[in-house]
């Protein structure tokens, strides 16, 4: 899950994409990139790191034009220390072409033989998304061939793409001299919507959140398998290109990846955070007694709303005990299983006053590889806590997630065949609570409005919980492919030994 926007405007929007990637920063830490286009020619500047560490103002005074697009990556495929591997991505024919690519093609190896072979093009880095950009310039040469270019055949390359491409992807293009087509996959897994300003500048993005903290009023999500394209002069033209699509959004940007005051395809992200509280409640009961738990202690900063629910609800006092150094990123996105561990301890603190001599109940939104919950118990021990349970408002994470979550190898996930027994010994919690796959999805569904109408969706993409593959094409050899291909980092012997199960006996 990377964050992308595109702006077209009719006054410089340099600053625009820039704060708007700063909304969209909790998306991905690892490398930022702005183009802008003016006159037709695009101007761009990339490179890893944050936002705010990327572009400096030499930078910024460099992109001029009143059309433009931007992207934070977190990267999933190809490689994490590749500056050439930051988006956007470029290609000169046809018309000049770039483009921002949130989601993960999961036939990107084959796509690139197939580029090359059949149709003759070059991708120099090991990015799905340079892929995915080659696909779209192709596909677009075929429909123009010959012919002016015109929103017809800008359609009928993304219907031509869709064939192509299998995976999840959102992406958002600038064609030179023509305008921004936009674009989402026809399985809605990856989010993406549309807005304007009273200005009457339009902008595509990740999340309604860019939107609004913008002063932009938020239209709509762009549907599964359409494209929407936005002339030089605002305006939007829109058309289905998918044969059968189908909304099945991912369960994980409602569980952890995106902001609580985000609204995605209907559901408010806090509100279905609430509701998982709600469920998780449940869970802890048939557990654990409620007078058995002294304080409830959320994991900042993802499982807030759903601890808060939970603490009301069972009439438990809600505490803070953990204070979380707003300077240190997100844990589980940092590439290194070296850096998430290292960056647990730096990011947050106990206060040894709110859990000294007490039972607590921890709780965070999930548990993926575990690095957290193991430093976070011992820490709540080193405080002085008499026990320490541990609740999750997701499912056990059991399943590689192919469609744009690093998280494809099943054995760094701390839950993959074990037992809840064991997971609990690893972690060294005296009670481990998960919440339950179909209350997790009935609990983010409750989420949907009834005037949008839970019928919309054809269900949730939940396979890193239920290792169901909405998109029917992943087997092992898939995920072992993919596998090959994802961001590596040196690892330390310690880390590689890390989840060895220690003796239960
Ligand atoms: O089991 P793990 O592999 O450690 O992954 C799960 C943890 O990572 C995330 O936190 P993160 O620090 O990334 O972000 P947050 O501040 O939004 O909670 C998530 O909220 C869990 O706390
Ligand atoms: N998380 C994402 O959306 C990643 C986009 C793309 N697959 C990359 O690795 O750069
Ligand atoms: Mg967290």
């Amino acid at each position: 899950m990377c964050g992308i926007v595109g702006v077209v405007s009719n006054a410089p929007v340099n600053q625009l994409i820039y704060d708007a990637l700063l909304l969209l920063q909790h998306r991905g830490q690892d490398a930022a990139g702005i183009v802008t286009l003016l006159d037709r020619k695009f101007f761009m500047h990339k490179a890893k790191g944050m936002v705010k560490d990327v572009f400096r103002t030499r930078n910024m005074r460099a992109l001029p034009g009143s059309v433009g697009l931007g992207q934070v990556r977190y990267p999933t495929a190809g490689n994490a220390y590749s500056e050439e591997e930051a988006q956007p991505f470029y290609v000169n024919a046809p018309f000049g072409i770039v483009l921002v690519h949130n989601g993960n093609l999961t036939n990107a190896h084959a796509l690139r033989a197939e580029l090359f072979s059949t149709d003759h093009r070059h991708t120099n880095t090991e990015s799905d998304s340079e892929v995915l950009l080659n696909v779209l310039a192709n596909e677009l040469e075929r429909a123009t061939r010959g012919v002016q270019l015109h929103t017809d055949q800008l359609f009928a390359a993304v219907k031509s793409m869709h064939k192509r491409l299998r995976g999840s992807y959102a992406v958002v293009s600038l064609i030179s001299g023509q305008g921004l087509l936009a674009f989402r996959d026809p399985y809605g897994i990856r989010p993406l919507c549309l807005g304007r300003n009273a200005e009457g500048t339009a902008m595509v993005a990740s999340e309604s959140v860019a939107l609004e903290g913008l002063g932009f009023k938020f239209e709509r999500d762009i549907a599964p398998g359409e494209a929407v394209f936005i002339d030089m002069q605002g305006q939007v033209h829109a058309h289905q290109c998918a044969e059968a699509p189908t909304l099945n959004p991912c369960i994980f940007e409602y569980v952890y990846l995106a902001r609580p005051d985000s609204t995605m395809d209907g559901i408010s992200v806090y509100q279905a955070r609430l509701n998982l509280g709600e469920t998780l409640a449940k869970r802890v009961v048939s557990t654990v007694p409620p007078s058995d738990i002294d304080v409830i202690i959320p994991i900042p900063e993802s499982s807030r709303p759903s601890a808060t629910q939970l603490a009301h609800l069972l009439g438990i006092p809600y505490r803070e005990g953990f204070v979380k150094n707003r300077y240190v990123g997100r844990t589980f996105i940092m590439p290194g299983q070296g850096e998430r561990k290292k960056s647990v301890r730096q990011k947050l603190n106990a206060i040894a006053s709110e859990f000294k001599g007490r039972n607590v109940l921890l709780v965070d939104d999930s548990i993926v590889r575990g690095t957290t919950s193991r430093e976070i118990v011992q820490m709540a021990r080193d405080a002085g806590a008499r026990k320490v349970y541990l609740a999750s408002a997701a499912p056990p994470v059991r399943y590689p997630n192919v469609y744009g979550i690093d998280m494809p190898t099943k054995g760094e996930l701390v839950a993959h065949d074990r037992t809840i027994e064991e997971i609990r010994a690893l972690i060294g919690c005296d009670a481990l609570i998960y919440q339950d796959v179909d209350a997790m999805k009935r609990a983010v569904m409750k989420a949907a409005p009834a005037t949008a109408g839970a019928s919309k969706f054809a269900g949730l993409e939940a396979s890193c919980f239920d290792g169901y593959y909405v998109t029917g094409d992943i087997d092992t050899d898939a995920i072992n492919r993919m596998n090959n291909n994802r961001p590596r980092v040196e690892e330390t012997e310690e880390d590689a030994s890390r989840l060895a199960l220690p003796n239960l006996n």
